[in-house]
């Protein structure tokens, strides 16, 4: 039972996400998939409310509601070590931070909730916490540092002399030993119960586009130059250290976040990530 209806799919309006989306975009047909493109933290809400029916979207986001989601296979936004775009700023000695506030941005979730594992477990700290829109210089202003992801942490980077800037990603290597999974792409299970063909036509879709993108850069970065400003070498840099995969590796970091998660009250359940099976791969031959 088809929906009678176009498929609605979310597309994170930050860089991190154009090897994924950039060629899918085209090859998905407009009759069938509408795309809508927010921030992360405005998608992990519509996937929620059935706005949106398969979305890129926070991992913490989906593991809050694990239940009603599957994950599209071997698609993620994931570091193994330094993210360049999730990124903690100060001009504040550290341990005047730690006993401070921290300006999160109202466009996560993931890392929101990875800065106060850091904060509890490895530095054991505890901070206070208002969420601001992302702007790095009224941030400071109200707090002693700031969280900021995407585009608008990398933009920030590049105004960043003078201050101490903190990679989580490459904090969360460095401590853990493991990569670590910021975003997913999920579908709600109603969309693959009613519409599994055109699931498999989105992770087609994507999956093709994952592997183009990498395959070849520059289109992307001349993209991210004209669009976004810097320098090439910044933008070929930023693509080949994000990891686009969800394999062992990358679930083994996930779950260790998820853990710590729950164990400091911001999950309320074990996670078991359900995977969506693509069965019109599969071929009978007669
Ligand atoms: C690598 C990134 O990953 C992301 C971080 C997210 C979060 O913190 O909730 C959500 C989606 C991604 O945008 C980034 O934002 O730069």
């Amino acid at each position: 039972m088809g929906f009678n209806r176009p498929i609605t799919i979310g597309r994170i309006d930050y860089a991190n996400v154009w090897p994924i989306f950039h060629y899918a975009e085209q090859w998905l047909p407009q009759d069938r998939f509408v795309i809508d493109r927010r921030v992360p933290s405005e998608l992990n809400k519509a996937l929620h409310k059935g706005e949106v029916d398969i979305t890129s979207m926070s991992s913490y986001a989906y593991a809050e509601h694990a239940d009603d989601y599957i994950i599209l296979p071997n698609l993620s936004v994931s570091a193994k070590a330094r993210v360049n775009s999730i990124l903690l700023i100060t001009r504040k000695p550290i341990e005047t931070v730690l006993n401070g506030t921290i300006a999160l941005t109202s466009t996560s979730a993931t890392s929101v909730n990875l800065l106060r594992i850091i904060m509890s477990l490895y530095y054991q700290a505890s901070p206070s916490y208002i969420t601001m829109e992302p702007s790095l210089d009224s941030m400071l202003e109200q707090a002693d540092a700031a969280l900021l992801i995407g585009d608008n942490a990398i933009h920030a980077s590049w105004e960043s002399e003078g201050y101490t800037v903190i990679d989580l990603g490459e904090l969360w290597k460095n401590w853990t030993g493991y990569g670590m999974t910021f975003a997913l792409v999920a579908v709600r299970k109603t969309t693959a119960a009613a519409e599994p063909e055109a699931v498999a036509a989105v992770l087609h879709a994507l999956t093709e586009s994952k592997r183009f993108s990498l395959a070849d850069l520059t289109p992307l970065i001349n993209k991210a130059c004209e669009q976004l400003g810097g320098e090439s070498s910044y933008w070929r840099r930023y693509f080949q250290e994000l990891n686009y995969d969800f394999g062992e590796e990358e679930q083994a970091g996930l779950e260790l976040y998820f853990k710590y998660a729950k164990q400091l009250g911001l999950l309320n359940d074990d996670i078991h990530m359900q995977f969506f099976v693509d069965h019109t791969a599969l071929q009978v031959n007669e």
